[in-house]
């Protein structure tokens, strides 16, 4: 029997640094999600399928990509999408990681094993853990309330009734998540690197990931973005600042012609072109990442232009606005430290706190509590205070960069303030560019997942319409992962699944 190959990799929420992160000056605070994206690589079960690759998403109607993949006796490689239907970052996640694997493979002599992976043709699933896409309607469907728990009781990869380019995302970044788990599962499968380099967050598996992710989801959307989707999706929560755009500008220009292409190992390799840098984060123990997918029916429209278009037309003052909002970020971060540093040191003092600090109205988290639990850490006090700070900035650059530009419209500022004065909850905000699609909160949960304030956040949220939690907390097991595809809940049965 043949192998199987599971990569997974997580999903994606910016807490803070939306827009700043686009600069190499500023950083990111990204959390990485529970909520996985899976690839999994099996052999084509048909004969006759050598060099063929299927690629899948069974949760989707209509859903099914395929390709025929020629190596050429002097190791170039052409990869051709023979379906009907097309998906571009399939495409250039398989295109760019077969030419990338041929590269390598014959530069350490082993060009065959390429072509020994691909005898019997290729077999791909990608699937979404069900948070990537909105589930309000199947909670309808099975008259179910809008709450965690039920969340955890539909079935895993939830089928949906539409076709892929009908669902409605929830923002967590799918593309990113499956690119990442595509090109990793692809590169160990034609032995490019392995698992154990691969487990390894520093190695240089890894970072080779990484870059071709990030190469692979620039090209595929056609411009370069900051990227903190791809690197949480690799390397899990952490402080991310940006790699120097220039230094994909080569492979970016040729377009997608093999001939203008550049050789892709040089380019990708990890090495000191590649001035990305992330730093670990957690958030700490018992604190609670909690999401709602606010499923407002309207597309966000792309805010990032207007704000870049601001900033070049108003330096100064853009700039003394970037640097506070920087300021109160990085605040986060440290505060976000202490209280892991203060876990670590006096773990009895902070679940005690953590269990009163649950209870205790709103107010009195903002006005006391808290603060004695910073008092004890070194840096002082700004957790909920600090992020009230960084939302205004964020609506006062909103409104500077035009009456359109919506970083937190007004029904989200009713909704996070609602959210906020609950007890327990510890501040909140919208992610990434902001808009309408969601917000995350942090939340006190001291007794994991039956805590009061998930409860009464959850009964808040019932008032208002197009609003549920997602299932999401923070990742546990950092960024991509190798799996054991019997070891996830649901993973075998849907990749069996043919619709
Ligand atoms: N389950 C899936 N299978 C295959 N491709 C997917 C899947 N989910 C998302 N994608 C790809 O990712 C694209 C969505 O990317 P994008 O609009 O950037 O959203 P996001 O913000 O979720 O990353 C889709 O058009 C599709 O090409
Ligand atoms: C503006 C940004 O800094 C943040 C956008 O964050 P989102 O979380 O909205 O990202 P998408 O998944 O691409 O929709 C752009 C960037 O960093 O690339």
């Amino acid at each position: 029997m043949s192998t199987t190959t599971v990569v997974s990799a997580p999903g994606k929420v910016l807490i803070a640094g939306g827009y700043l992160v686009l600069d190499q000056k500023y950083t990111g605070l990204v959390i990485s999600a529970s909520s996985r994206f899976y690839a999994v690589i099996q052999d084509c079960q048909q004969p006759g399928q050598a060099g063929q690759i299927i690629v899948r998403s069974p949760q989707f109607i209509g859903a099914e990509w395929t390709y025929s993949v020629t190596i050429h006796d002097d190791g170039t490689v052409d990869v051709s999408q023979t379906s009907e239907s097309k998906n571009k970052f399939v495409y250039y996640a398989l295109k760019y990681t077969l030419i990338l694997a041929s590269e390598r493979l014959l530069s350490v002599g082993s060009a065959r094993s390429l072509r020994d992976s691909l005898q019997h043709g290729l077999d791909i699933a990608a699937v979404g853990d069900n948070d990537f896409y909105s589930q309000q309607a199947k909670l309808r469907e099975l008259s179910l309330p809008s709450t965690v728990a039920s969340l955890a009781s539909i079935t895993p990869f939830c089928p949906q009734d539409v076709r892929l380019d009908n669902v409605n995302k929830t923002g967590m970044g799918s593309s990113a998540a499956l690119i990442t788990s595509v090109v990793s599962a692809l590169l160990l499968r034609f032995k490019v690197i392995t698992r154990e380099e691969f487990y390894r967050p520093d190695s240089d598996a890894r970072k080779l990931a990484h870059n071709t992710a990030q190469f692979v989801h620039c090209f595929a959307q056609g411009k370069v973005g900051s990227g903190f989707d791809v690197s949480a999706a690799v390397f899990g929560s952490q402080l991310y600042m940006r790699f120097n755009p220039v230094l994909l500008d080569g492979l970016m220009k040729g377009g997608d012609t093999a001939s203008r292409m550049l050789p892709l190992s040089p380019a990708l390799s990890p090495g000191s072109h590649w001035d990305y840098r992330t730093v670990p984060i957690h958030l700490p123990p018992l604190v609670r990442l909690l999401l709602a997918d606010v499923s407002a029916g309207s597309d966000t429209p792309s805010l990032a232009s207007k704000v870049l278009k601001w900033r070049q037309e108003t330096a100064d003052e853009a700039d003394a606005l970037w640097a506070a909002i920087d300021t109160s970020n990085q605040t986060l971060a440290t505060q976000l430290r202490h209280l892991f540093d203060l876990h670590e040191r006096q773990s009895d003092l902070y679940v005690s706190a953590v269990k009163r600090m649950s209870l205790a109205p709103s107010s009195e988290v903002r006005g006391s509590a808290l603060f004695i639990l910073a008092e004890l850490t070194t840096g002082g006090y700004l957790c909920p205070s600090g992020l009230a700070n960084t939302r205004a900035l964020m609506r006062q650059m909103g409104k500077a960069a035009g009456d359109d530009v919506h970083i937190e419209p007004d029904t989200q500022t009713e909704l996070l303030d609602a959210s906020i004065a609950q007890k327990g909850v510890i501040c909140g905000g919208v992610p990434g560019a902001g808009g309408y699609d969601a917000i995350w909160l942090l939340v006190f949960e001291p007794n994991n997942g039956t805590s009061e304030p998930l409860s009464a956040v959850e009964k808040l949220w019932e008032q208002f319409p197009n609003v549920s939690p997602l299932l999401a907390t923070e990742s546990k097991d950092g960024g991509a992962k190798v799996e054991d595809i019997d070891k996830v809940p649901g993973l075998r049965a849907v990749v069996q699944m043919r619709r």
